[in-house]
Order: C-alpha cells, then structure tokens, then sequence
C-alpha cells in the first residue's frame, strides 16, 4: 500500500487583506508549531496578492504556499496574469489549477487546464488539478463520465505523484452545504484511482483531494472514505480553528 501523506490544502480564493491573511498564517503556523509534529501536509493558497506576506508570516512553519491559478506561459503580453514561475519566485511550492470557478468564470477548458499543469510542472511547481461534475450532469447519471473526460483532457504528459494532485470537487457541493453521502465519494475516488493508471506515473502514490463544503462536522467521515488523501477547503479555510479541526480530522 503506497504511503500518501494526507495533504489539507486551503482555498482563500478571493478573500483577505494583508492583516487578515497574515494574521490567519501566523495562527496555523503556531498550532502547527505547538503540535509537534504532524501526520498531514497543510497548505494555503491566498489570492495572488497576499502570497508576499503570507509567505513571510509563514517562513520556517512547514505550511506550504500555493496560487489559486496561473498562465500556461512563463513571460509576456497577458495582462493581470500571473505565471507558475513567478508562483515559483516568490516560494510557492504548488498551484491550483482547472478550479471549477476558473472554468466557469474565465472559460477554462481541459487542454488549457493541461497547458497549465504543464507550466506548473516546468517552473517546478505541484500541480492540484481539479475535477467535478455540475449537478445537471449528476442527475444526468453522467458525473463518472464528465469526471474521466476532465481528467484525461487536463493531466499534463508526465505526470507523477509528486509534481500532481487530483481534487475532486462536485460543482454542486461548493459554497453551498451540500456533500455527496461518502458512498458517492468512495465511487468517484475510486474511478479516479483506476483512470489514473495510465495518466501518471505512480498512481498509486497519487494524493486525491475531497472538495466542497467541508466542515469541521463532516472532515472525520469524509476522510475515511478509501481514496481520499485529504481536503481541498474553500470557506472554512478562512477561519483558523475550523481549518485546523478538519486537519486534526485525518485518519
Ligand atoms: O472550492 C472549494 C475549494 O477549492 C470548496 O469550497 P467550499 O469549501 O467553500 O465549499
């Protein structure tokens, strides 16, 4: 049984200012600190304009700094991007990518989900390359199939278990209270394990993160399902005690 290290990684998205965000930093960064040692990976990814002092705040914690998107190119004439090398520049070790809010709101595709990842993977960086069906596709009985099709389309060539991690996020299940029941979880987890054989090196040793309205109430249960490596948190990131609950919440 390969050994995959749970990975809790926080989803700022579009929310803080330098007081709240470096603040939330120092908080995990002292509990993580009074805890010792571990049995997970956190990371946080702040909007772009925080990663400079969150990055500081967090200097020498062990919490990991990642961006919530980035350009498939390393330079040039992309106004209001940002590239995986300047992620990298300034101490990001991963990258979000294919967020289904990138998707919807700025029309991301796959292939340009791919051409990302690829970046991420060219500066260095880990690519968390995120997949989930809408709920019209749910009720299709389509989100197998909508899923598979993300993933083929949106991992890089050469991929492998350190420079990837998959989050699976049903659209449905973002902001919005709802989750699928763990039987629906253990189903995807487990499809997206068998359709990564082929896809990546090692798949096996390849992190599948849970998404969507995870809460301190629900981590425990969700986490236990086979197949999930850990959590992809949007709001509850924000707030320093839920976020560590659901941390503590791995098995
Ligand atoms: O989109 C998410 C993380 O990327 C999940 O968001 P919520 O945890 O707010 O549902």
């Amino acid at each position: 049984m390969p050994d995959r290290r749970p990975l809790i990684a926080g989803n700022w998205k579009m929310n803080g200012l330098r007081a709240d965000g470096t603040a939330l930093a120092r908080d995990l960064a002292g509990r993580l600190a009074a805890a010792g040692s571990a049995g997970f990976d956190l990371l946080v990814c702040p909007p772009a304009t925080l990663l400079h002092a969150v990055g500081e705040a967090l200097a020498g914690s062990g919490i990991a700094l990642g961006g919530q998107d980035c350009h498939a190119a390393e330079k040039g004439a992309h106004t209001g991007d940002v590239s995986a090398w300047m992620l990298a520049d300034i101490g990001c070790s991963h990258v979000i990518v294919g967020h289904s809010e990138r998707r919807h709101d700025h029309g991301e595709d796959d292939a340009a989900v791919r051409a990302k990842a690829a970046a991420a993977h060219k500066a260095g960086l880990t690519a968390i390359i995120c997949v989930g069906e809408t709920e019209a596709e749910r009720d299709a009985g389509e989100a197998e199939a909508v899923v598979a099709r993300q993933l083929e389309g949106s991992i890089p060539q050469g991929a492998d278990a350190v420079d990837t991690v998959i989050a699976y996020e049903p659209v449905w299940a973002i902001g919005t209270g709802r989750t699928p029941t763990v039987a629906d979880i253990a189903a995807m987890h487990g499809m997206i394990r068998r359709r990564l054989h082929g896809l990546v090196a090692s798949p096996d040793s390849v992190r599948i993160l849970y998404g969507g309205s995870m809460k301190p109430g629900n981590a425990a249960e969700i986490m236990a399902v086979a197949d999930v490596d850990g959590g992809l948190v949007g709001g509850a990131s924000l707030k320093a005690d839920d976020f560590w609950q659901i941390a503590l919440s791995v098995r």
